[in-house]
């Protein structure tokens, strides 16, 4: 198992570059993984990842693509040629989808000679709640629903999914061992909660079988985030 610096992803959910150099220079050596999601890629492109590639971090591009087979599966294409180490698809969007996606990555890495990224399913998200789940009209709970999604995800050749702490043992049980899990939601004690629902500390994440832990607003909000990021890593350590 890696050590515990190469398992948290800090969640990058900044508009400008100038934000992301501040951040990343502040954090320096303690962070080594990042996460560029919506906000930052689509106002940034190519450059945050030409950036942080230059400082030699690994990158989790998190688009979260969902759309019918061969859309996801062309746009799976398109970021495997950018380099990055690990994107993703919901795994809503279907077995087939998730199967064409994983094709095409592994072609088209194998095709250009460069190592293929880690393909994701984003299961539920962390965000949604029992209540906001049965306004969805779903017959699972969403701790069942999480299960089936990342068994699917599984099967269709992905190498993880994305879910919250609370359902990694769960997750565990069924994927085996080797099956990643990549856990937002992770909050220290007595942090804000912000948007974020199904919750659980860093600690309690890795003792539930989370392989990596993204956490954004806990250390890129906090006043000293350089300090924020070391005392989770420490907590990573001591779990
Ligand atoms: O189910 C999901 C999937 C993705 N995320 C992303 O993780 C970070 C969490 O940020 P915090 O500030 O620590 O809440 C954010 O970029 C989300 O887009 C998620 O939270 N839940």
């Amino acid at each position: 198992m890696k050590q515990v610096e190469n398992r948290l992803i800090v969640a990058l959910d900044v508009a400008t570059m100038a934000e992301v150099r501040q951040l990343v220079a502040t954090l320096g050596d303690t962070v080594h993984y990042y996460k560029v999601g919506m906000q930052l890629f689509y106002s940034t492109g190519m450059e945050c990842l030409a950036y942080l590639r230059e400082l030699g971090k690994d990158i989790f591009l998190d688009l979260k693509m969902h759309d019918i087979p061969n859309t996801v599966a062309q746009g799976a294409a398109s970021l495997t040629r950018l380099g990055v180490g690990m994107i993703n698809v919901h795994a809503s969007g279907g077995a087939a989808m998730m199967r064409a996606a994983a094709a095409q990555v592994a072609e088209t890495a194998l095709n250009l000679n460069i190592p293929r990224p880690k393909l994701i399913a984003v299961t539920v998200l962390t965000s949604m709640d029992e209540q906001e789940w049965s306004l969805l009209r779903h017959s699972t709970a969403i701790p069942e629903q999480v299960v089936h999604l990342a068994k699917l995800a599984k099967e269709a050749g992905l190498d993880g999914v994305v879910a919250s702490p609370q359902e990694a043992p769960l997750i565990r049980a069924v994927c085996g061992p080797d099956f990643a899990i990549i856990t937002p939601g992770v909050r220290p004690q007595g942090a804000a909660l912000n948007d974020q629902s199904r919750v659980a500390t860093p600690a309690a994440a890795l003792r539930a079988g989370a392989h990596y832990l993204v956490v954004g607003r806990p250390v890129t909000a906090a006043g000293e985030p350089r300090a924020a990021a070391l005392a989770i890593l420490e907590e990573m350590r001591q779990a």
